[in-house]
C-alpha cells in the first residue's frame, strides 16, 4: 500500500475533524479505528479511563511515553489548565511526523512538546531540557519491555516524587508482566487495576495506576 496506516488516519483526521476542535479529533481516529483499520491508539474505552484518571490529578507537567499519532496526547492535552504541558517521546519519525499533525489540527500545540527519540536516552535528560522538577502523571503506552526499566530509570532520575501517578496501558495485552509484578509488590507504590478491553476489540485488556507513595 502506498501511505502508511498513520498516513490514513491524519486524512482521516483532515476529512472528518473541525480543526481547533480536539472531541472531533478523537471520534475521528475512533471512528476510523473501529470501522476501517485497526491501530494501536488507546482508544475510546481506555481512553474514558484516562480521563478520568487526568481529571482526578490535575497534572501541570504529564509525561508520555509513546506518542504512536498522537490519539491519547490529544486526550490528555484537552484536559488541561492553561500553563500544563505534556511531553510526548516518539521513537519513530515517520510516527512523530504524523502526531504533530493530528496535535495541530485539534489546535493544542501550545500544551504539547513531541521528542523523537528513545525513552531510555531522553528521560535522563528531562530535568535539564525542559526545567522539568517531578512529573504529576507519567502514561506508560511505550515499547512494554521499556515499563519496568523506564520506571526505574525515573526513580533514580528524580522525575518520580511522592503523590506521582504512573498509568499503564497495555498491561493485560500485549502485557508488561514484569512491570506489574513490580508496581504491585512494592511498598513505595499503591496501584489499581483497571479492567478494559484492548481498543477497539473485544479481547481483555486494562490501566494500572500507581501512586509513588515516597521514599
Ligand atoms: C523505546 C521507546 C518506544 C517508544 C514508542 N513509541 N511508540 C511506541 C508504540 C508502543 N505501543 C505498542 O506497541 C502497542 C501495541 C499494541 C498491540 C499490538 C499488536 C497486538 F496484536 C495487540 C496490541 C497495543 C497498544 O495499545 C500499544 O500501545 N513505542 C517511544 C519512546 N521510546
Ligand atoms: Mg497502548
Amino acid at each position: 500500500t502506498r501511505t502508511s496506516r498513520p498516513q490514513r488516519i491524519l486524512k482521516a483526521v483532515q476529512r472528518k475533524a473541525t480543526v481547533g476542535d480536539p472531541q472531533s479529533v478523537i471520534t475521528a481516529i475512533d471512528h476510523f479505528c473501529r470501522h476501517r483499520e485497526w491501530a494501536m491508539n488507546v482508544g475510546d474505552e481506555k481512553g474514558s479511563i484516562l480521563d478520568s484518571v487526568v481529571n482526578e490529578v490535575s497534572p501541570v507537567t504529564v509525561l508520555e511515553l509513546g506518542t504512536y499519532c498522537g490519539y491519547s496526547t490529544v486526550r490528555i492535552a484537552r484536559l488541561l489548565p492553561p500553563g500544563a504541558c505534556v511531553i510526548t517521546l516518539e521513537f519513530n519519525p515517520d510516527y512523530a511526523a504524523i502526531a504533530r499533525q493530528v496535535i495541530k489540527w485539534s489546535g493544542l500545540e501550545d500544551k504539547v512538546q513531541l521528542v523523537e527519540g528513545a525513552s531510555g536516552d531522553c528521560i535522563p535528560w528531562m530535568k535539564e531540557h525542559f526545567g522539568v522538577q517531578a512529573f504529576d502523571l507519567v502514561f506508560l503506552d511505550h515499547w512494554k519491555e521499556r515499563y519496568l526499566p523506564d520506571t526505574k530509570l525515573l526513580e533514580e532520575c528524580g522525575l518520580i516524587q511522592k503523590g506521582t501517578v504512573l498509568l499503564a496501558d497495555n498491561v493485560i495485552c500485549p502485557g508488561t508482566p514484569d512491570y506489574l509484578e513490580y508496581v504491585r509488590n512494592s511498598p513505595r507504590y499503591n496501584s489499581h487495576y483497571y479492567r478494559s478491553h484492548l481498543e477497539y476489540t473485544k479481547a481483555e485488556d486494562g490501566l494500572e495506576k500507581s501512586v509513588f507513595l515516597g521514599y
